[in-house]
């Protein structure tokens, strides 16, 4: 394993470089600061500088970016294998917030803390952005009746992985090692007090090399609370990275069309045998959902969740006028 591939470095990225690239060097961006950034080289930390004509803020943290040998001008950013990104209240663009992520691992606890319409939010904004969503279940170990969490959990989108496990025990990155092979990216999202840490410190500990652990993990006082939001990236077991992504504590679904598609794929794929085209699945007749419903197939609740998401998506989603004045959303240039 080469310390670029520790990084998240893939045949993806490698089947990018012209033959006359191959003098430059690729570095993965660590963080954004409004000007200024820093990337992880493979050995260690540099300052890179966006080309004259463009700006930090077209950069995410996991971006890779080609700079010449000693250099520290981004000469050219590799295209992303996914991007996760949100709208900021009021804003007319979208802010990044990470790229290149592989597998989000979105974690809640066996407890209180475990919400179905709230996994289903981190849901359609990992769908959307391309990421492979796994849910993990902490703190099994503390069950104290036999609700079943897992498939609870599984129920919420077709083949989604479900992981349950006790974040303290000693085995515990063991169940997420199947996502954290060489070259892979994953990141970690929840509420406060689900684990996140004790999970990140687990897979910390079976990096191959101390050495290779290129940032300190625990930006915090040990109580929970963070001191600094600064993103990065740190070598995990298995050979993979993990980005930090302080940014996923709002919840506003917006241009999640697709992924809330995917999310509610038995809804979608009922909808072409509605009556009406445009069926809203709320009272029209001949509604194939809610004859769905009726039959005891779909279950009354997540419609109504799926109902209260496209409202809000439908909300948030800024729309542009595009050359022509035909409205596209501004998620991916979708038509709309
Ligand atoms: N018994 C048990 N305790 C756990 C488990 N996972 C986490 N904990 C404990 O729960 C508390 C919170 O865990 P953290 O890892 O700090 O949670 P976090 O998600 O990082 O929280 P923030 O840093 O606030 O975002 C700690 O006391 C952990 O030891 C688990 O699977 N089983
Ligand atoms: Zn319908």
């Amino acid at each position: 394993m080469t310390a670029l591939s520790g990084l998240g470095w893939s045949r993806f990225f490698a089947a990018q470089l012209d033959p006359a690239e191959v003098g430059l060097v690729p570095v993965r961006i660590a963080t954004v600061h409004r000007s200024r950034m820093m990337a992880e080289t493979g050995t260690g930390q540099i300052r890179v500088y966006p080309q004259a004509h463009a700006t930090a803020t077209e950069f995410a943290v996991g971006d890779w970016v080609l700079v010449e040998p000693g250099g520290q001008t981004v000469v050219r950013r590799l295209e992303r294998r996914t991007l996760l990104q949100r709208q900021t209240e009021g804003a007319r663009t979208r802010q990044l917030i990470v790229a290149n992520v592989d597998t989000m691992f979105i974690v809640t606890s066996c407890n209180d803390d475990f919400n179905i319409a709230r996994l289903e939010r981190y849901l359609a904004l990992v769908n959307e952005a391309g990421i492979t969503p796994v849910i993990v279940l902490t703190k099994i170990d503390q069950l104290e009746h036999a609700r079943s969490y897992s498939d609870e959990a599984k129920a919420l989108q077709r083949d989604l992985p479900v992981v349950a496990l006790n974040a303290k025990a000693p085995d515990a990155a063991g169940g997420l090692s199947p996502w954290c092979g060489p070259g892979q990216t994953v990141a970690l999202v929840g509420s406060s007090g689900v684990g996140k840490s004790t999970l990140l410190n687990a897979l910390a500990q079976k990096a191959p090399t101390e050495a290779q652990l290129t940032g300190s993990i625990r930006e915090g006082d040990g109580k929970g609370r963070h001191t600094t939001t600064s993103r990065s990236l740190h070598a995990i077991a298995g050979g993979a990275c993990v980005i930090d992504t302080p940014g996923m504590r709002t919840l506003h679904v917006s241009n999640a069309t697709a992924g809330l598609d995917m999310l509610f794929a038995e809804v979608t794929e009922l909808a072409p045998n509605c009556r009406f085209k445009d069926c809203s699945h709320a009272h029209e007749p001949g509604c194939a959902v809610q004859a769905a419903v009726a039959a005891g197939d779909l279950s009354a609740a997540r419609l109504d969740r799926w109902h209260k998401l496209q409202a809000e998506n439908r909300a948030n989603t800024v729309l542009h006028s595009g050359p022509r004045g035909n409205k596209t959303s501004n998620a991916k240039g979708r038509p709309r």
